[in-house]
């Protein structure tokens, strides 16, 4: 049976080795605790711990340089790194430099207990992390101190040595493409290509020429030959957006070409070789897909090695004033004017919402009020219409313009970048005056059309092209 283990623990924080300390002994593991890094490596002269718990940023020595060098004298000691300022970089720098694990504070002491007895065991086995260290790569910017967030980071940072095919799932603007380009820039591939492709953007019969090239003349419009996007994805990585947009025949073109590592380019008969990385998405539900019949088993198995799983952003509202922060600096830079800051019951407000276009409807809606909002600090009644902020203004409505409604919402819809607005404003804006109009007459259709100044006639038919 193994000698008593003994976990060492380093912060520069007195109340943190205080809480590491208690809970370790209260799971009955062994401690002893150090102020810095320094102090811990003249300890190491003489003795040798079983497991170490590093803080990241430290005087001194920091986490990182004390994982480095522990990893270089004590290749098989596991060290747990934790950290107050989770992000994907240190998270990735990490494992990078062989941490065991990575626990980003405020911990949760039951799942530091359950890490530390996974090291400890690890330690009984003696099992060797793999020590092949890389250089770390500047910021990926993606935000995320949630929980859910930190398990997709914690995911990233163990893939960072991998060429492995990963499956991101989750809604649309939840920050998939942005997974998937941090998994490739962490990975050996990162200084080859990463191309990336919607499936649900590509007209189905161009889908197999656009993934695979084609020959001169292949097809009427192929007057010259052009190479698919895993060509131009070779010794890199493609990002198949919404796969299950595929379409069937070119599921089973895509999974020999992951069974063969060849194909062949639209009416060409020479094979082409490629190696090529495929980090696949899709916000639908695979496996429904598949016991529906719409998606190749098979191919699913291939694409399903590793799941990464992105939650709602209303599953991490916690990250909402960090995200917005980020989004409010990168609009000013962006779209010129200055940084907005959000006041503490607008970020309260803010932070309530449903948002359904996840990440990327926060990210718009910055740039909104980037653009729309008079002063640096936004009040509620400078939020978009549409967020439905006027529960939190007069509840009257009393000083709201309708026009001013109008042109907060025209405003929107051209800062998305959409065109023909007049074709969505003005059915809805006829369809508000007929539903008013039938309400006052009861729905007595004669008069609401007097009401409104058409004949009876015009009001029927445009009812009808409103599907009223
Ligand atoms: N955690 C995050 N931190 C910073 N920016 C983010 C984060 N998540 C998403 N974004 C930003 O939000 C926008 C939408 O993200 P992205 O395109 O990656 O989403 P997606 O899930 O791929 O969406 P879709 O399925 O609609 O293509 C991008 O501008 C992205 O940079």
């Amino acid at each position: 049976m193994p000698k008593s283990s003994k976990v060492w623990v380093v912060d520069d924080d007195q109340s943190i080795r205080w809480v590491l300390e208690r809970a370790l002994s209260q799971a009955g593991i062994e401690s002893e605790c150090f102020s810095n890094g320094d102090r811990l490596l003249r300890r190491l002269d003489n003795e040798q711990p079983d497991v170490v718990i590093s803080d990241i940023r430290m005087p001194g020595t920091d986490g990182l340089e004390l994982l480095e060098r522990l990893t270089a004298s004590h290749p098989r000691l596991p060290v747990i790194i934790t950290t107050a300022h989770s992000d994907l970089d240190s998270a990735v720098a990490s494992y990078q430099q062989g941490a065991f694990e990575y626990l980003p504070k405020p911990f949760d002491i039951d799942e530091v207990i359950a890490v530390t007895e996974r090291a400890l065991a690890h330690t009984r086995e003696h099992l060797a992390p793999a020590d092949d260290r890389e250089d770390l790569r500047p910021g990926t910017e993606i935000i995320g101190e949630a929980p859910a967030m930190q398990e997709v980071f914690r995911a990233i940072g163990r893939l960072a040595h991998s060429n492995i095919t990963v499956l991101i799932n989750g809604e649309s603007g939840t920050g998939k493409e942005l997974v998937a380009r941090a998994l490739h820039r962490h990975s050996p591939r990162a200084s080859q290509p990463f191309i990336a492709l919607n499936m649900a953007a590509i007209p189905r019969d161009l889908m197999e020429s656009e993934l695979f090239g084609h020959e001169k003349g292949a097809f009427t419009g192929a007057t010259a030959r052009r190479e698919g996007r895993f060509e131009q994805a070779n010794g890199g990585t493609l990002f198949l957006d919404e796969i299950g947009d595929m379409p069937p025949e070119t599921q089973t073109r895509l999974l020999r070409v992951l069974a063969d590592g060849e194909f062949y380019r639209v009416g060409g008969h020479t094979p082409v070789r490629v190696n090529v990385r495929i980090i696949a998405a899709t916000h639908q539900d695979l496996e429904e897909r598949v016991s529906q019949g719409d998606f190749r088993e098979d191919l699913f198995h291939r694409l399903n090695v590793i799941r990464i799983h992105l939650p709602r952003l209303a599953e991490r509202r916690e990250d909402i004033p960090k995200l917005m922060e980020f989004f409010f600096a990168r609009a000013a830079r962006e779209l010129g004017g200055e940084t907005k800051v959000l006041l503490p019951e607008t970020e309260r407000f803010l932070a309530e919402l449903d948002w359904p276009g996840n990440v990327r409807q926060l990210e718009n809606t910055c740039r909104w009020i980037t653009v729309m909002a008079s002063g640096r600090e936004v009040h509620v009644s400078d939020l978009p219409p549409e967020l439905g902020r006027r529960e939190a203004t007069a509840p009257t409505g009393e000083g709201t313009d309708w026009r001013d409604l109008l042109s907060h919402w025209a405003h929107n819809e051209l800062v998305q970048g959409k065109q023909h607005i007049l074709r969505a404003a003005v059915p809805a804006f006829e369809r508000t005056l007929i539903e008013v109009a039938l309400q006052h007459t009861q729905g007595r259709k004669r008069d609401a059309a007097e009401l409104l100044g058409w004949g009876r006639n015009t009001l029927t038919r445009k009812m009808k092209e409103l599907a009223m």
